[in-house]
């Protein structure tokens, strides 16, 4: 079979009948159901898929085909007396002249879009074929939907901003082949967020007030909830980095005083990115605190336009690199929970192996580092959509690339923060570009999940909120609300002792079991039918101010001393749920550890076969990028050493915790490279 790339203009009568043939035979649904102005401007949210408990959401977007596109997407060989003799009548009209669709949105909510994929069977020559492939996602946005739709129905219905302002993790992944329109829409997100996140902030501060309200027992409590209200709660700053191959630049970084290039251009500094030894993933970035809309519009502007001077300069490197913004957000009525974060990612073009090969060695090696990093992100974010749905453990190799690491925060199976992922996976609409559509669409379909089964109830283990019935709930909830009042009642006798100390005169005798004022009223947070679970899917601000409305304020408990002490136990719950998976996690690691070793090293002596057993170890994404012949090549003419250095590997990984498929495919990987090298040289 020929390639698309051998289509002519004078094959596109045929495709467009062919397609036209199959269109109706079809029913299409490219129009969303619910109309736009139900969505537009509910600054909440509608959080449908937050109620279905999806912690990943994909949509497909297709654009319009561009001025003169089709036609330089056609073969320079192709004769004029071709296209005479037979896409005359096409000819005619221009612009859209060699415009033939290669994507249908099929539906748009649940989203299907289909690929249509030109064929040439040879030898008996009998015309164009098409195949009809389809793919399912959550969303699909078709050509005639604009920014503000997609913004409208992915980023607001999916309540990413709320979910960034309430404590939590919300992500977007623009991916696609490049020129699909990555940038157009990552550009026009970014901008429309800046706008709305100050009243999307303001919606929010303006909620917990009113609980805070709600709650308090008189008027003196309203007046002490009172004030400071005029006062911003949110504090946000930002960070922008891009990626390319393995080389991190600050893209708010002010270019004078930078050395420049041979053309002129600055020279950023490389930023390292690691862990830091509690596990935080830190770039040493230049964070910019904004205060306006205005002002966070300014930075992207900026950031934006120093990616695309060196672009030029690059020649088009735009599509090589990774460029990630990423807003933090810390909440100063609750200094003790996590930032919310906001990370925008528009990825690199994805780019095919064959396509770079026509490119210099540095453009080949970016080329390269780009397709691992997008491979290790579609297993990171292929796992992490499947884990809501398994009661086991999901492995998320997100240590294997620079890429995975920045997201650390969505990945992180430990993490205590809610998160979501958008990811909107670009195609073009060209015919032409079909088999690279067909690339794209099969990356990110897989990410769609069903919303998780279910479960029935786990016998009750007091470590594990995510056992307990009602009134276990409520017990636990009583005694850490107890704990809190008795933390406070023990500061204040040290104060009280200190004061009568220095009076001279003895403090009164401390009542150790005495009543206690809790600074919630239990039963009323907890009620009936409500498990900690329900708490395990809140964000830490609804948390908060449900605690708020049923607060018992009076006395010593004030306003913030309720938002301090339910920061403080729904981090606990947190904490618990987190410690409770995690045990869970590490006795099926080990027991899966034990598996995959015998599995795959168990008796076997030949390299080859050691080699296809770790073919087939579904977490090795680097492994995809050697062949099955050029792996078993270099493990049979290293003999008894290939295996050697993985298991050795994946016992250092072991002691180190370290899981042992990222050991072993570091090591693999590493193997590969070494002989890559040596053979180049
Ligand atoms: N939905 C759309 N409507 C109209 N024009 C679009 C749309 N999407 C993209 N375009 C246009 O298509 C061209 C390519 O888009 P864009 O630069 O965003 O692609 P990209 O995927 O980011 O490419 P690269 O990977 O090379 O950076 C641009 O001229 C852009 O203005």
């Amino acid at each position: 079979m020929a390639s698309s790339a051998a289509l002519t203009t004078t094959h596109l009568p045929r495709l467009r009948a062919g397609l036209e043939e199959w269109r109706k035979k079809q029913s299409l649904h490219a129009e969303f159901a619910t109309p736009l102005s139900e969505i537009t401007n509910r600054a909440n949210g509608g959080g449908q898929r937050k109620q279905q408990g999806k912690d990943v959401v994909v949509a497909f977007r297709t654009r319009p085909p561009l001025e003169n596109e089709a036609e330089t997407k056609f073969a320079a060989a192709e004769t004029q007396d071709a296209k005479t003799a037979e896409g005359a009548e096409e000819q005619a009209d221009t612009p859209q002249s060699a415009f033939c669709a290669g994507i249908t949105v099929k539906s748009a909510e649940p989203g299907e879009f289909v690929a249509h994929v030109p064929g040439m069977k040879a030898p008996q020559w009998s015309g164009p074929t098409l195949a009809h492939k389809t793919f399912v996602s959550d969303l699909a946005f078709g050509p005639d939907v604009d920014n503000e739709e997609v913004y409208q129905r992915a980023v607001i219905t999916d309540d990413l901003l709320t979910l960034a302002l309430s404590g939590g993790i919300a992500c977007i992944l623009a991916y696609g082949q490049t020129g699909a329109g990555k940038t157009y829409t990552m550009e026009a997100l970014e901008h429309r967020i800046a706008r709305d996140l100050f009243s999307v902030a303001k919606t929010i501060g303006r909620q917990m007030r009113e609980s805070e309200k709600r709650g308090a027992a008189s008027e003196a409590d309203q007046v002490a909830s009172d004030t400071n209200s005029e006062e911003e709660i949110f504090e946000f700053s930002a960070t922008f980095l891009e990626l390319l191959g393995k080389r991190a630049v600050d893209l708010l970084e002010p270019a004078d005083g930078l050395p420049v290039d041979a053309q002129g251009n600055p020279i950023r500094k490389e930023v390292p990115i690691q862990e830091d030894k509690s596990g935080d993933v830190r770039p040493r970035l230049i964070s910019t605190v904004f205060r306006s809309s205005e002002e966070l519009e300014g930075l992207i502007t900026a950031a934006l336009a120093h990616r695309r001077t060196s672009a030029t300069a690059r020649n088009a490197a735009s599509s090589r690199s990774h460029a990630i913004l990423t807003v933090r957000i810390k909440n100063k009525l609750l200094p003790y929970a996590e930032e919310g974060q906001l990370i925008l990612a528009d990825l690199a073009g994805s780019e095919r192996y064959e396509d770079s090969k026509a490119h210099d060695k540095q453009r080949m090696d970016e080329s390269r580092e780009n397709n691992k990093s997008l491979m290790n992100l579609k297993e990171c974010v292929r796992a992490k959509a499947r884990m809501a749905n398994e009661d086991g453990f999901v492995h998320i190799p997100w240590r294997m690339s620079k890429l995975t690491v920045l997201l650390k925060p969505i990945f992180d199976p430990e993490s205590r923060q809610a998160s979501r992922t958008l990811i909107i996976a670009h195609v073009s609409p060209h015919i032409q570009d079909s088999t690279h559509s067909v690339n794209t669409l099969s990356y990110a379909a897989p990410f769609k999940t069903s919303p998780p089964k279910p479960r029935g109830p786990a016998p009750y283990d007091p470590t594990d909120p995510r056992t307990w019935n009602t009134e276990q709930t409520r017990e636990w909830l009583t005694a850490e609300f107890t704990k809190r009042a008795r933390a406070r009642e023990a500061a204040a006798r040290k104060v009280a002792e200190k004061s009568a100390a220095r009076r001279g005169k003895t403090p009164p005798p401390a009542e150790l079991d005495g009543p206690v004022r809790l600074a919630v009223d239990v039963e009323r947070l907890c009620q009936e039918g409500m498990t900690a679970l329900h708490f395990g899917r809140m964000y830490t601000t609804e948390f908060v101010q449900r605690c708020m409305e049923v607060a018992n304020m009076g006395g010593e408990v004030t306003p913030d001393v309720v938002r301090n002490a339910a920061a403080i136990v729904f981090g606990m719950m947190t904490y618990l749920t987190m410690t409770a998976k995690t045990r869970t996690r590490n006795d099926i690691i080990k027991s899966r550890k034990r598996l995959a070793l015998d599995e795959v090293y168990g008796g076997i002596s030949r390299a080859r076969k050691i080699a296809k057993a770790n073919l087939a170890i579904p977490a090795s994404p680097v492994l995809q990028i050697y062949t099955d012949d050029e792996i078993a090549q270099v493990a049979e003419s290293m003999g008894s050493r290939w295996a050697e250095t993985i298991n050795e590997a994946v016992a250092k990984g072991e002691t180190r915790w370290v899981d042992a498929w990222d050991a072993e495919v570091a090591a693999i990987n590493g193997m590969m490279e070494s002989w890559r090298a040596a053979n180049k040289g």
